[in-house]
Formats: structure tokens, C-alpha cells, sequence
């Protein structure tokens, strides 16, 4: 609880859109803008003029109407169109043109209710149960099933079995059998909502079940549920006209489209003009609403969707403030930093709370420097690296700070800008190489492929050349002839050394390469440090070694963060942190290395266990295994000052450790 309520003190409400109060105004704009985008579709455009046109007729009948359309006028029956009746009259002498205009009360009226009771029932069960999930969907979707197993036609039968014959009961079947068409729709939708950051970040801050899903859900499903509604409401129209027709709708003499139709088809040989007003108007309103909903489905996938625009704005919002990084760090020292890490934290959503799992961390990396972000397995390495990317696993989170690459903001962009990012100004290496690589396609295609999501402009030729370029960049051998190859076919080494060439082809600024020698020998593991090294030397990347092997940090790295449970307890250069740590932690990392004086017997190990991070102790989290603590450590949190998390750091002289820096290749 104590860990809930500390997260939920930390989230930011600016750095998630969903619970931005200030997010309402965006839907009138995305209507605005949807509404735009469908005025300039003739089709669109017509269709819509058409349905507005048969609702006022269908509002204002009374007036519109010349003639009252159930006064008979015998003398006069089948006349065709002329002056006194426009559109003729029917076998009874009523006025064609007014039976149509009350007809269209019965056809707008019968679509509308059966599509709205649909809505209302169907949306908010199938948004429950993906948003519940667990038995309460499985006991919704299973009732559906059943639901669906039996024929449309027999459950309307069973409906109208219930209710009673007519035209209501008939079209309250239809919005039942709508009603689960709806549930599946909204379910599907919604699931795909449920686990986006939003929804997330909505729940963490405590928003009730009904908040997050007719605020936050619902305005995001909206697009699909409108398109599928108009095409509902062409559908209920016909149907209530194929129940009039046969004669099982309204009153036989009430002026409906379907009633006029089965009517004029018995005088069609007498009149026959009859049939054609309100065969059109059946025609023609279920076609501008099929039309309609083609053009809002068009126009909504030009708009993205409404957490897409809050996204962007949200970003827009985030890139105009002030670097942090770049205010606390002098001019040309600002200018270099690639990665800005300020303040980041990152929790998941678990059965006893919402757990924090990295906390507060703030790093800067500039360009031509690899910081090696060293620690123990869980401490929160790589969830800090993920977070740089925007790639904290679902149900993870970020849920405080700023993550700047290149200066742009990437907590709070949208995955299209996250996408543009990514392998651009960031990219990634993860430890098996053998993994990241398709086993069905070569490297030149996947290198290729690479190189061409960055640079649409390039002709095959110079693809080519640049795939080629890649992989002597990464000292692989006869490379073009190597493009040929699958990955099978590449040692661990040549592969992991593939994998850094084509996460260089949208020439990043930033590299975060998690553990990517984990999985080789020591020789291997030797070489691709040197070819790291040697790339961002040479490109100027800011370069980020995810390790938990502090050898590999003095081989390779500049500076260094240590890492424990989920904070950087300390930072500094690589010449700092060996020789003079200020963490007992660090210390007693550095005791476990192998050191240039050899030594006999075992290595010493640090006793106890990274603490759970939904236990943490109140405090120093190292306390409980630190040979040097005291009571003061664990009266509360300890800040990383002076690039330690040591409360004692100046009374403590801690030993240090000369590395065994493995020899280069
Ligand atoms: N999908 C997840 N759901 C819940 N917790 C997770 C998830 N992924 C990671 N964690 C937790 O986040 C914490 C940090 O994990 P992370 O992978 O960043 O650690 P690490 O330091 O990189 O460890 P390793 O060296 O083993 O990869 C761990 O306590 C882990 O249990």
C-alpha cells in the first residue's frame, strides 16, 4: 500500500494525456478536423446531404407534407406525377408525395431507436468485460456465444414470441441481435485500449472503473463505433421496410416505405410509376448511409485516433520545456549530450500494488561516451534502458520524468513519433544476437530493410553499398559476398556484430546496447566491446553498456551508474568508481572482480539478497546487507548528491580495486 501510494504521489498528471483535464477540448477540434476532411468527399458530401435532407423531411412531415397522408380521394387513385400531386397517388387516391414524407418519420425513427438501443447495451458490456477481463468476461463471452449459436431470424422469432407481434417488438429484436454485434465490436476494441499507456497511467491515479472507461476508453473507440453504426442504420431501415412490406410492420394503411412499396407492386400494371418513390427512397437512404460511414471511416484513419492527438499535443507540450540537463550543465556541455535522463521512474502494476521498479534515476550521456549502467540482475538496468526507448513492457509504466533524446521528449510521444525515433536518433542491442535476427532471411535483406526505413530516397545500388558499408563498419569480412548469408551461418560474435550494423543504419545518436556480450566468449566479448568502442569514437554516439560485469565497464566505458534496487546509488568515471567508490555497494562489487594483483582463494561474495521490490526497507535500500551501516541509514531516503546514495560517503574510506583489463584484440 505504502508502495501504491508513493507511486501514485509520483505521477506526474501532465506526463499522461488521458488524465490531462485539460484534454476535453481536443474532441470538438478532431470533430472539426473529421468534418473537414469529409467536405472535401463529393460522395461523402452528397450522402450526408441526402440523410439530412430525409431527417428534416422527417421531422418537419406535418409541414412539408402538401397533403394529410391518410385522406383518401377515390376519384383520383393512381394518377401519375403531376401538378395538384407531384409524385401521383395511390390506389386509395392518397398523395404519393406526403405517404413518402411520413414514411420517412417511420423509416429515420425505426433506424435511429434500434440502432441506439444497441448501442446502449451493447458498448458498455463488451467495454465490462474487456476492461474486467477474467471470469466476468469469460461468463459475458461464453452467454454471447451461446447467443450467436442460434440463427438470427429464430432469436428475433423468440423475441417477438415474447414481446408480442409488431413492428416495435421486431425492431427490438434486431437491436438485440445488434446488441452482441456491438459487444464483440467494443470488446475487441477495447482490449486493444486497455493495454495502452493511458489506460495505465488512468488507473495508477486512481480514476474510478466508470472514468476510465466512458472517458478515457470510449472517446478512443469512437471512430469504429460510428462507422459501424451508420452501416447498422441502413440495415434496420431495410428491415423495418421488408417487415412493412409483408405486411408485418405497422398498420397496413400508415404511411412506411415498405407498406408504399407492397402496395404500388400490386398496381404496378395500372401505375407504373408507384413502385419507384419509395423503392428510391428505401435505395437511396441505405446506400447514402453506407456511403457516409465510408467516408467517416476514411476520414477517422486520416485523424488517427483521439489519444493519438492528445499524444501529439502532450509531446508538443513536453518539448517546449526547458531541458532540465541542459540548464544544470554549461554551454558546450549541453550541446553534447545525446541522452537526458531526468528524474525517470517506471512501475508495474501487480497483484499487491503498483511496484516501482526504477526510481528517480537521472543520467546524461554525450555524444562519444559510453556510460556502463552496471548491477545486479533485477535492479532496474534494463527497464531504464526500455524506458529511453519507450519500450517499457505492458503492464510496465512510466509514471515520472523525462527521457530527452537529441532534445526531443520521448515519455509521452506517440508511437508514430516514437516510431520515427527509434533506430533513428535510439536505437537498441539486446544479448542474443541469434534472437534478434530472422533465421528465414539473410542478412543483406534484413540490413537492407533497415537501411531503407530511414532512407526512402536511396536507389537499390547505393542500399547496397550502404549495407556493405555497414558491415566492414562492424569488421566483417568480405561483405558483400556476407550479405548472402542467413544468420545460422554467422558465430555468435560475427552476429551480434551484424546486429550493432544494422541497429547503426539510421545512424543513431544514441546506442543502448543491453548486455550484448553476455552471450559470448571472453575473446568474442573482447571484440565487440572494441567495436563498439571504436564506433563511438568514430560517430560520435553516446553510447549506453548495460552490464552487470564490472570488467566490461573498465574495458570499455567512459563513466559509470551503478545500479540497486531500481536507484543509481552511484556515478561517476570509470577511474572514480574503481579506485575510489563512495557506495558501500559499489565496494563490495568491485571486491568480487578479479583484480590485476591476483590474489589467492575465493573472491569475496556480498551477503544477503537484492530486497523484492514491492519490500523494499524505509531508508537506505543496501542497508540491510551493508557491513557499514547504521541506524541513521535507514531513518528515511537517501538522495544522490554528490554522485552517491551513501549517507556516511565522508566519513567512509572505502577500497577500491585496479581492474583486469583484458587485452585488446
Ligand atoms: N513484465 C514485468 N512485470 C513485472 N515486473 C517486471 C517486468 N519486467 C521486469 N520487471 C521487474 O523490474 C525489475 C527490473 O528489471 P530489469 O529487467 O530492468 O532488471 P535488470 O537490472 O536489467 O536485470 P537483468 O540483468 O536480470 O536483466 C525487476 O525487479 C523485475 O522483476
Amino acid at each position: 500500500m505504502e508502495a501504491r501510494n508513493h507511486m501514485m504521489n509520483k505521477v506526474d498528471s501532465s506526463v499522461f494525456p488521458a488524465l490531462d483535464p485539460e484534454a476535453g477540448p481536443e474532441v470538438p477540434r478532431i470533430a472539426r478536423r473529421v468534418l473537414h476532411r469529409m467536405l472535401r468527399q463529393p460522395a461523402t458530401v452528397a450522402a450526408g446531404a441526402f440523410v439530412a435532407a430525409i431527417m428534416i423531411a422527417a421531422v418537419l412531415a406535418p409541414v412539408l407534407a402538401p397533403y394529410d397522408p391518410l385522406s383518401q380521394d377515390l376519384r383520383r387513385a393512381l394518377e401519375g406525377p403531376g401538378g395538384d400531386h407531384w409524385l401521383g397517388t395511390d390506389y386509395l387516391g392518397r398523395d404519393v408525395l406526403s405517404r413518402l414524407i411520413f414514411g420517412a418519420r417511420v423509416a429515420i425513427q425505426a433506424s435511429l431507436q434500434t440502432v441506439a438501443i444497441a448501442l446502449i447495451v451493447g458498448v458498455p458490456l463488451g467495454l465490462f468485460a474487456a476492461y474486467r477481463s477474467g471470469w466476468w468476461d469469460r461468463v459475458l463471452m461464453r452467454l454471447l456465444d451461446v447467443a450467436d449459436s442460434i440463427p438470427g431470424l429464430v432469436l428475433a422469432f423468440a423475441i417477438i414470441a415474447v414481446l408480442g407481434p409488431g413492428l416495435t417488438s421486431a425492431m427490438i429484436a434486431v437491436s438485440i441481435i445488434f446488441a452482441m454485434n456491438y459487444m464483440r465490436l467494443s470488446r475487441a476494441l477495447a482490449l486493444g485500449e486497455r493495454e495502452k499507456l493511458y489506460i495505465d497511467a488512468a488507473r495508477v491515479s486512481g480514476l474510478t472503473e466508470r472514468n476510465v472507461l466512458f472517458r478515457q476508453m470510449l472517446p478512443n473507440m469512437a471512430g469504429p463505433l460510428i462507422v459501424q453504426s451508420t452501416i447498422y442504420m441502413g440495415t434496420a431501415l431495410l428491415i423495418e421496410a421488408a417487415l412493412s412490406f409483408l405486411g408485418l410492420g405497422l398498420d397496413i394503411g400508415a404511411p412506411s416505405w415498405g407498406g408504399m412499396l407492397s402496395g404500388a407492386t400490386q398496381w404496378q400494371n395500372q401505375q407504373p410509376f408507384l413502385p419507384w418513390p419509395p423503392g428510391l427512397a428505401i435505395t437511396l437512404t441505405v446506400l447514402a448511409y453506407n456511403l457516409l460511414g465510408d467516408g467517416l471511416r476514411d476520414a477517422l484513419a486520416g485523424e488517427g485516433s483521439i489519444r493519438g492527438i492528445r499524444e501529439r499535443r502532450q509531446a508538443r507540450r513536453l518539448s517546449s520545456r526547458p531541458a532540465a540537463s541542459a540548464a544544470e550543465i554549461d554551454g558546450p556541455q549541453a550541446e553534447r549530450i545525446a541522452l537526458s535522463i531526468r528524474g525517470l521512474s517506471v512501475a508495474f502494476p501487480t497483484d499487491t500494488g503498483i511496484v516501482t521498479v526504477v526510481d528517480d534515476v537521472s543520467l546524461d550521456v554525450r555524444r562519444g561516451e559510453m556510460l556502463g549502467l552496471v548491477g545486479e540482475s533485477g535492479s532496474g538496468k534494463t527497464m531504464t534502458g526500455r524506458a529511453a526507448l519507450g519500450l517499457v513492457p505492458i503492464p510496465g509504466l512510466v509514471t515520472a520524468g523525462s527521457v530527452r533524446v537529441d532534445g526531443q521528449e520521448v515519455v509521452g510521444s506517440s508511437e508514430a513519433e516514437l516510431n520515427n525515433l527509434r533506430g533513428g536518433s535510439i536505437s537498441m542491442i539486446f544479448q542474443d544476437p541469434l534472437v534478434a535476427l530472422s533465421p528465414v532471411h539473410t542478412i543483406g535483406r534484413q540490413l537492407t530493410q533497415a537501411i531503407r526505413n530511414h532512407d526512402h530516397d536511396l536507389n537499390a545500388s547505393a542500399v547496397q553499398d550502404r549495407a556493405v558499408e555497414l558491415l566492414e563498419m562492424v569488421g566483417i569480412a568480405e561483405a558483400r559476398t556476407r550479405l548472402r548469408d542467413y544468420p545460422h551461418q554467422f558465430s555468435g560474435g560475427m552476429a551480434q556484430r551484424v546486429v550493432i550494423a544494422i541497429a547503426l543504419a539510421g545512424q543513431p545518436s544514441v546506442l543502448i546496447a543491453d548486455e550484448p556480450t553476455t552471450a559470448l566468449d571472453v575473446t568474442t566479448q573482447r571484440q565487440v566491446l572494441d567495436v563498439l568502442a571504436d564506433l563511438k569514437d568514430r560517430l560520435g554516439m553516446a553510447v549506453v553498456l548495460i552490464t552487470h560485469d564490472l570488467g566490461v565497464v573498465a574495458d570499455a566505458c567512459d563513466r559509470a551508474a551503478v545500479m540497486y534496487a531500481g536507484q543509481i546509488i552511484e556515478e561517476g568515471t570509470v577511474d572514480e568508481i574503481f579506485k575510489e567508490p563512495r557506495h558501500p555497494y559499489t565496494s563490495a562489487l568491485l571486491a568480487a572482480v578479479p583484480t590485476s594483483a591476483g590474489g589467492s582463494g575465493r573472491l569475496p561474495t556480498i551477503p544477503g539478497r537484492v530486497p523484492p521490490m514491492d519490500a523494499l526497507p524505509t531508508g537506505c535500500r543496501f542497508a540491510p546487507r551493508c557491513l557499514h551501516r547504521r541506524d541513521v541509514c535507514k531513518m528515511g531516503p537517501i538522495e544522490l548528491t554528490t554522485g552517491s546514495r551513501c549517507i556516511r560517503e565522508d566519513e567512509l574510506s572505502l577500497p577500491g580495486t585496479t581492474p583486469v583489463l583484458r587485452k585488446k584484440s
